[in-house]
C-alpha cells in the first residue's frame, strides 16, 4: 500500500520564554490536530491512529498524545499514543504511522511532534522525592525531620547528554573542529535559512501550513535581515566558531502531518502531496568512539539509499535539520566524501530549524509537510530528509511524487 502524505499544520515556532510561555504542549498539540481538522473535514472522524510526542514532557502527561486528541475535534474513538526519539520524534512518528498504512493496518493517521522548553518540567530533589517515596510507603511522620534546606533544590532538564556530561552545542563544537567547519560558511548557511525562510513566507508557501496562534503569523526567530555579515559579529558560545546566530534558539512549537492511503483520500477527495517512500534509522557510538554525537545520519543515508537503489544526487530536494549550522556542513563534507557532491542549492530551500526555531520534536512534521508541498508544486520528483538526533542517532527519509 502506498503511504501518501495528505497535508501539513503547524503553529509559528516560538522562541523560549516567548509569546507561548503559558501554552502547554497539549495546548499546542490540540491546537495543531484541530488545524487539520478544519483543513480536511475530519471534524468527528476516527483515525486509525494518532502518533507524536515531546522530547521535554511532564510526568502527569504521560498520555499526552491520546489527551490532546481527547481535546481535539476527531473522534473520541481514535486511538494515539506518544512516541519519543530525541528530536527524531516527529519523523519516527510519521514513520510509524506509514508502516501501518503500509501494512494495511490502518488507513489514515496522523503524526507529528510537540515541545516546550518554557514550560519544562522540574523535578523535585532527588534526596527529596526518595524522601516522600518512603513517606507514602511508610506513612511514619518522624521522616519529615529527614527535610534539609538542599531538597528544595530543583532538577531542571538539561539540554545535554547523560553519558558525556556535555551540551548538543559542546558536542556539535568538536565536530566542528575535527571537520573544520570554517565560522565564514557556518554564517552563510544561516543567513541562507534565513532568507528562504521569509521569501517563502513572502511568497504565501506557508499559507496552508501554518495556522496563527497566541499573536505569531511567523516563526518568532525568523530576521530576513540576519546577513552573514550581522551574524559574523556574534561572539561565539560553543567552541570558537558557534555562535547563537548559528545555533538554533530554544523553541516552543507543535506541528503534525495527515497520512492515509490513496483509496482514503480518493474518497474524501483530498490532494494527495507526495508519497513516503523509504526511512532509515542509524545511530552512533559517540562514547566510546570518535564519531561526533549528531553524525548518525551519515550512516542511515547510504543504507536507506542502497534500498532504494538511488545515489545522493537523485534528489530535487534536500532537507537536512540544521540542528546548528556546522553540524549540517559537517554532515554534508562526509557525506559528499563518500557518495559525492550535491547540488547544494536545492538544500533546505524554503528555511528550515537555524531560521524556523527548532521545538525538538516538532522539527519532522515541519520538515515533511514543507517538503511534500515542495514536490507537489513541482509536479513530481524527489526529497529527501535528514534529522539527527541526541544519543547519537539519525533519521533519514525519502518522499516521492
Ligand atoms: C536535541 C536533538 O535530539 C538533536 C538536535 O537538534 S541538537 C540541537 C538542540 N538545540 C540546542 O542545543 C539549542 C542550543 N541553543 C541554545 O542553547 C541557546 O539558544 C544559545 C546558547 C545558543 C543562545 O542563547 P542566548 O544567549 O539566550 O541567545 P540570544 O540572547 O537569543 O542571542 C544572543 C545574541 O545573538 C543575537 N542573535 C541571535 N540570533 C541572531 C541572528 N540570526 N542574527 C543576528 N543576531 C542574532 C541576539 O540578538 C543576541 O544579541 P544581544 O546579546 O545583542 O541581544
Amino acid at each position: 500500500m502506498r503511504v501518501a502524505i495528505i497535508g501539513g499544520n503547524r503553529i509559528p515556532f516560538a522562541r523560549s520564554n516567548g509569546p507561548y510561555a503559558t501554552a502547554s504542549n497539549q495546548d499546542m498539540f490540540t491546537t495543531v490536530l484541530d488545524g487539520l481538522v478544519s483543513r480536511f473535514g475530519l471534524q468527528g472522524e476516527r483515525l486509525g491512529e494518532v502518533v507524536a510526542g515531546a522530547v521535554l514532557k511532564h510526568s502527569r502527561d504521560f498520555n499526552l498524545v491520546r489527551e490532546s486528541v481527547l481535546g481535539s475535534r476527531l473522534s473520541p474513538e481514535t486511538p494515539a499514543y506518544d512516541l519519543q526519539q530525541a528530536c527524531g520524534t516527529g519523523l519516527q512518528a510519521i514513520i510509524a504511522v506509514a508502516n501501518k498504512i503500509a501494512l494495511g493496518q490502518i488507513e489514515a493517521g496522523i503524526a507529528g511532534g510537540v515541545d516546550t522548553t518554557s514550560d519544562a518540567p522540574i523535578g523535585v530533589n532527588e534526596n527529596f522525592r526518595k524522601l516522600l517515596l518512603e513517606f507514602n510507603r511508610t506513612r511514619k511522620i518522624s521522616l519529615l525531620t529527614r527535610l534539609r534546606p538542599s531538597h528544595v533544590v530543583p532538577h531542571l532538564p538539561r539540554n545535554g547528554e547523560p553519558r558525556t556530561g556535555l551540551s548538543m552545542g559542546e558536542h556539535a563544537a568538536v565536530t566542528a573542529a575535527r571537520y573544520e567547519i570554517t565560522r565564514e560558511d557556518q554564517d552563510e548557511l544561516t543567513a541562507r535559512s534565513h532568507r528562504n525562510l521569509a521569501r517563502a513566507y513572502d511568497e504565501g508557501f506557508f499559507d496552508d501550513l501554518v495556522t496563527p496562534y497566541l499573536g505569531l503569523t511567523r516563526d518568532q526567530n525568523l530576521r530576513p535581515d540576519s546577513s552573514a555579515e550581522k551574524l559574523a559579529k556574534l561572539k561565539p558560545v560553543f567552541g570558537d566558531t558557534m555562535t547563537a546566530g548559528n545555533s538554533t534558539p530554544l523553541s516552543d512549537g507543535a506541528s503534525a502531518v495527515l497520512l492515509a492511503t490513496e483509496e482514503w483520500a480518493r474518497a474524501r477527495k483530498l490532494p494527495v502531496l507526495a508519497y513516503l517512500t523509504f526511512a532509515e534509522t542509524a545511530a552512533v557510538d559517540y562514547v566510546h568512539g570518535d564519531e561526533g554525537l549528531l553524525m548518525a545520519p551519515v550512516h542511515a543515508a547510504p543504507r536507506m539509499l542502497d534500498k532504494a537503489g538511488l545515489t545522493l544526487q537523485d534528489f530535487d530536494f534536500y532537507e537536512v535539520h540544521e540542528a546548528f549550522a556546522s553540524q549540517v556542513l559537517a554532515t554534508l563534507k562526509a557525506w559528499e566524501k563518500e557518495l559525492g557532491e550535491i547540488d547544494r542549492s536545492r538544500l533546505n530551500v524554503n528555511g528550515s530549524s537555524l531560521a524556523a526555531g527548532h521545538p525538538f520534536a516538532a522539527t519532522g512534521a515541519r520538515i515533511v509537510a514543507t517538503l511534500a508541498k515542495l514536490l507537489h508544486q513541482r509536479g513530481s520528483g524527489r526529497g529527501f530528509v535528514s534529522i539527527c538526533a541526541a544519543g547519537g542517532q539519525g533519521i533519514t527519509a525519502i518522499l516521492e511524487r
